[in-house]
């Protein structure tokens, strides 16, 4: 039956199905007139009435500066109001002087002109609003500034424009000076190690009303049109000084066909429809978000699927990397044929076929699927793991395997010794050292990830392989075949519109591969779990996903994302079966 909808009473009152029907609703359609005029509006102002501001006046625009938006919500301006005549005169001294050192290295035309600038307002303004970060918080403990750690300054320069604007509103006018050496300002203001000032803001009331922005009046320089400003999808090709200008080169090798996103159209479509069930929207947390991506990819999209299981041996166990004997390998494989292995189980446990893929196990697996390489295999130290002509061989196996059938892919993997060749993988394809990526595999001693460390700074030092590197050029250096395959699998599952479960480590770097062959398959990863492996977590944030399951799980074989696909199909199945609300009527 329908229900009502049940409407939050603090927060966002409006439903998905409100602002499907009218998504512009959120307009302020009386007060965008005004904006844009006051926008229009705004000059950079340099004469000042000496007139006081009413303090009401001052707070309300200070209140807008204030209400900007800020990296992490960090709010790192501060406002220091001068209005001593003293420290107005020295800030005008200390201008000058910048302005005449600047000056000295311009044309005589430039120079002349930024002579001719008014910077009386620093002592004719009856307040200066000195604008100053406080960057002592470290950039990694700001959500947003780990990877920008400037957003913080950009945060206090939308805090001007606000301030400029509301400014423009009153009738005041402001002047932006940054003709200072900081440290001098700074040092001026007592600002403490760790506080930068974006400059000294001249407020009071305006003793000119230009029509036009004062530089562009004094000929200094013109707005530029708009179509020279807004570019279109990338930066114009005639631009670039020369191909290699790219900082992502296309990968050369094996021809890759455009993977394409779901549309936004189904993705928005696929949370509407989840914002309709009779529970608060997002409730599952981090399942909901997975849902709400896997269900955009259509119709039964969440349901059980298949998991490729993918096996091979590595010459790199010549270096005692694993504690098993590589005849384990084929062992566990023949027990996924027959069903025992416990991938296989977990598998069928969760309603996923297993797909029993032989990649070049030492002896052949009889029951199993045979892709395996013909040419030459390598310890990684010595030699590469993979030739080239294997690695497209192989990644075009897994295409077809991961195209073929419905619901979701689960990738799996067996391989005694392939942890030492995952953590290589990921260094090199992280940029990671030998220490940063090495775990415990399947069971190692201390002498044990000694030698596969050295494994691993081994097969970097000889490859040079690096996160520039040509991805599937790097599969062939320090991968091996379940690796190659496995990233075609990916990459058929994802042409196919079907989700992709990663595993492990060993099960989660041919996501990146494929990512990195192709963007748009990132739409197509789940994570399934984070395992104990030590790589994995770097992996996992390299591809921006949050993990399922984080169980410290260090099965491989794909049991992982087994356990994550019945989540994601028992999240499918509840979502289908909760009652819908609508609106009050
Ligand atoms: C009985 C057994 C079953 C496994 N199933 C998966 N792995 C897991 O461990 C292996 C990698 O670890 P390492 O690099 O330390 O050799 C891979 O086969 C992986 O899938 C197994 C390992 C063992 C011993
Ligand atoms: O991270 C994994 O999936 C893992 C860890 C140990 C052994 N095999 C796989």
């Amino acid at each position: 039956m329908t229900w009502q909808r049940p409407v939050p009473t603090i927060g966002d009152p409006t439903s998905a199905r409100e602002r499907a029907g009218d998504p512009a609703a959120w307009a302020l359609p009386q007060d965008a007139a005004g904006l844009y005029a006051v926008i229009d509006a705004r000059r950079d102002i340099r004469r000042f009435r000496p007139d006081p501001i009413p303090d009401e006046v001052l707070t309300r625009i200070l209140t807008a500066a204030h209400h900007a938006p800020s990296v992490g919500h960090s709010q790192p301006w501060r406002f220091i109001l001068v209005t001593e005549d003293a420290t107005r005169e020295r800030a005008e001294v200390m201008a000058d002087r910048c302005r005449l050192r600047q000056a000295a290295g311009m044309d005589p035309e430039s120079a002349r002109r930024l002579l001719d600038l008014q910077l009386d307002g620093l002592r004719e303004a009856p307040v200066g609003i000195v604008v100053a970060c406080d960057r002592r918080t470290p950039p990694g403990g700001v959500l947003g500034r780990a990877t920008f750690p400037d957003a913080d300054l950009w945060s206090c320069a939308t805090a001007i424009e606000n301030l400029w604007l509301a400014a423009r509103a009153e009738g005041l006018g402001l002047g932006w000076v940054t003709l200072f050496e900081p440290d001098e300002l700074a040092t001026m203001l007592h600002l403490p190690a760790g506080v930068e000032t974006l400059g000294w803001l001249c407020v009071g009331w305006p003793d000119e009303r230009p029509p036009e922005p004062g530089l562009q009046r004094a000929g200094w320089s013109r707005r530029a049109p708009l179509e020279s400003v807004v570019l279109h999808e990338r930066w114009p090709e005639e631009d670039l000084a020369s191909p290699t200008d790219h900082r992502h080169a296309a990968p050369r090798g094996l021809a890759v066909p455009r993977i394409h996103a779901p549309s936004q159209r189904h993705v928005v479509a696929a949370r509407d429809e989840a914002d309709e069930l009779l529970t608060p929207p997002q409730s599952l947390g981090v399942l909901d978000r997975v849902a709400d991506r896997v269900s955009a990819l259509g119709p039964g999209s969440t349901a059980p699927g298949t998991l490729v299981l993918v096996g091979a041996d590595h010459p790199v166990h010549v270096h005692h990397i694993s504690a098993y004997e590589q005849r384990v390998t084929g062992d566990i494989m023949a027990a996924a044929v027959i069903g025992e292995a416990m991938g296989a189980v977990a598998a069928r446990t969760a309603g996923l076929v297993p797909v029993v893929v032989d990649a070049g196990v030492l002896v052949p697996v009889e029951g199993a699927i045979a892709v395996r390489p013909a040419g030459r295999r390598g310890d990684l130290v010595t030699d590469d793991a993979l030739e080239p002509a294997d690695v497209a061989l192989l990644v075009d196996a897994g295409r077809a395997l991961g195209a073929a059938g419905s619901g979701t892919v689960a990738l799996g993997e067996v391989g005694v010794g392939n942890t030492t060749v995952a953590s290589a993988l990921a260094a090199g394809l992280l940029g990671l050292g030998p220490d940063e990526v090495v775990g415990l595999g399947a069971g190692s001693d201390a002498a044990m990830v000694d030698r596969k460390r050295a494994v691993v700074a081994g097969a970097l030092a000889r490859t040079g392989v690096t996160p520039r590197t040509d991805p599937l050029v790097a599969l062939g250096c320090l991968g091996g075949p379940e690796f190659a395959v496995l990233t075609g699998v990916v990459l058929g599952a994802a042409q196919a519109g079907r989700a992709v479960i990663l595993d492990g480590l060993a099960a989660t770097l041919p996501g990146l591969v494929a990512v990195r062959l192709e963007p748009a398959v990132s739409q197509y990863l789940v994570a399934g779990q984070r395992s104990r492996e030590q790589a994995h977590a770097a992996v996992l944030a390299e591809l921006g996903l949050e993990p399922l399951l984080d169980l410290r799980i260090r099965s491989g074989e794909g049991v992982g994302a087994c356990l994550a696909a019945g989540l994601l199909a028992s999240v499918g199945t509840i979502r289908a079966r909760t009652g819908r609300t609508a609106a009050r009527p």
